[in-house]
């Protein structure tokens, strides 16, 4: 698969603490990578460099290189909104916003001018929920607020809205860890027949969940890139030892 993400020797720091040590890691295209290691070892904030939203943090400085499709995306000319709508983001916990089922997914497709009409539009939220598996639960009450479904919904939902804005990339922020069991399963389910159209990264501490939906697995530490591998040698005969103890359990 070809690179759609090429991250070179890049450096987070929240005021003198320094999160990230320079991680350079490919992602691929149309697989889903998944992000795992202990907690607070620089996932989320990795996470964030790869559409700018570290920007939105005021103390957090990035340093490094951060190409999508061989372009820096800290290129002065590239408009950051563009950017976010060519690399989406679903985050831990659904937030739809207040406002109706259709509303939730034109919203995006709106304000970046991709419907002609209403009928366009009207045909993008449809398409956008069929893909999100959502659609058939809630094609006759589009007018209803997105805030009124399951909690499971409610993340389809988030991820018909990052759909709709038609994303290349989708970044994940550990989707299902607000979700039950059978939540989870319908919403890795989705994942997996999203990466046939999207490059997906996602964040997760469930390593069955790791195991069940990426192909690519980047095992984190203390802000280092401890290991990265195809997830069936990762999750079978890992190099590292950090990897060894940590998907054994040992601590995280
Ligand atoms: N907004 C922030 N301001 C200051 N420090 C932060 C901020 N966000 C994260 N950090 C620090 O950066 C380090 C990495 O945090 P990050 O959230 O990226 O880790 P993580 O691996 O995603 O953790 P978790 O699995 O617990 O979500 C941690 O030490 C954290 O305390």
């Amino acid at each position: 698969m070809p690179i759609k993400m090429k991250t070179e020797n890049v450096k987070v720091h929240y005021g003198d603490k320094q999160a990230l040590n320079g991680i350079s890691l490919d992602v691929k295209e149309r697989q889903v990578t998944a992000l795992i290691g202990p907690s607070g070892c620089g996932k989320s904030t990795y996470l964030r460099c790869l559409n700018r939203m570290n920007d939105t943090i005021d103390a957090a400085k990035v340093s490094g290189k951060i190409l999508l499709d061989g372009d820096d995306i800290y290129d002065p000319d590239l408009d950051v909104v563009e950017l976010r709508a060519r690399v989406g983001m679903v985050f831990q916990k659904p937030n739809p916003f207040p406002k109706s089922i259709f509303d939730n997914v034109s919203y995006g497709p709106k304000i970046h001018g991709l419907a002609r009409n209403k009928d366009e539009l009207a045909g993008i939220v449809e398409t956008s929920l069929k893909r999100a598996g959502l659609w058939n639960e809630v094609k006759d009450r589009l007018d209803e607020p997105g805030t009124g479904l399951s909690g499971g919904q409610q993340q389809r939902l988030c991820i018909a809205r990052a759909i709709a804005v038609s994303p290349e990339v989708i970044l994940m922020d550990e989707p299902c860890s607000a979700l039950d069991p059978i939540a989870t399963a319908t919403v890795e389910t989705l994942i997996d027949e999203l990466k046939q159209n999207y490059t997906i990264v996602i964040v997760t501490h469930s390593m069955q969940q790791a195991a069940r939906v990426s192909q690519m697995t980047a095992m984190f530490h203390l802000g280092d890139l401890a290991e990265v591998g195809e997830t069936e040698k990762m999750f079978s005969n890992p190099d590292d030892k950090r990897t060894q103890d940590y998907i054994m359990g040992r601590f995280g």
